[in-house]
């Protein structure tokens, strides 16, 4: 499903990270400057590698020796992050359809219904985003991730931000989407436990490389 391979650059800091993974979810794992966040906006298309590849699912995004770069907007891929990083003057339904609206009609594969269902937000769509709590707008985030229809979703510690309690109801939903859209994901986190949650395999970065891939 994963096949990673990138070098990068960053001045004194060199990443070069490579792992497979035939799981549906993919922890990537490692210390605070380790690169996690490197190798994820490399997938993203938001930095590009000096060498490698990045295939999902048989599809290079990337290829340095086949001079395939797809720029960031073709990758279709969805992003989580810590802060849910909501519009604030958008309602709920206008956050969680943000992404959707921007697709083309046959390009949508994932639809509100389902997704309303699945992190059970139907009464929280006519709301504003500055009311909801912590735990809502992780769901919303991930609501409006998943209404991109992406080949790959990219979780960058997603429940870093919540308490121990709201920890515990959103990664329920996590396992919900991983079981139901069969959508394949990368998850990064501090917490193993959490990785482990979701899926047995794991890769551990350090330094910039990949020390072992479970
Ligand atoms: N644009 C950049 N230019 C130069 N160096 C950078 C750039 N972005 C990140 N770095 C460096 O790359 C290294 C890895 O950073 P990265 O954010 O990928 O690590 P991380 O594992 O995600 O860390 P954290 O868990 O703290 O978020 C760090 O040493 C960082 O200072």
């Amino acid at each position: 499903m994963l096949d990673i391979d990138v070098k990068l650059n960053h001045g004194s800091f060199q990443l070069h990270a490579q792992f497979q993974s035939s799981h549906l979810v993919t922890g990537l794992f490692g210390p605070s400057g380790a690169g996690k966040s490197s190798v994820l906006n490399l997938i993203a298309g938001l930095l590009t590698p000096q060498q490698g590849h990045i295939i999902v699912d048989g599809t290079p995004l990337f290829d340095s020796r086949q001079d395939i770069n797809l720029p960031a907007h073709r990758r279709r891929i969805g992003l989580v992050f810590q802060d849910a990083r909501l519009f604030p003057h958008l309602s709920v339904r206008h956050n969680l359809l943000y992404g959707y609206h921007l697709l083309k009609p046959d390009q949508r594969q994932i639809h509100l219904d389902t997704v309303v269902e699945l992190l059970e937000i139907g009464h929280l769509l006519g709301q504003s985003v500055q009311k909801l709590s912590g735990g809502e707008k992780q769901r919303v985030g991930l609501g409006r991730a998943l209404l991109t229809s992406p080949r790959l979703l990219l979780l960058d510690e997603p429940l870093a931000a919540l308490d121990e309690r709201l920890k515990q109801q959103i990664l329920p939903f996590l396992l919900k989407t991983r079981d139901e859209l069969r959508l394949p994901m990368l998850y990064v986190s501090h917490a193993l436990a959490e990785i482990h949650y979701l899926t047995d395999s794991v890769a551990f970065l350090d330094k910039g490389q990949i020390v072992s891939a479970q």
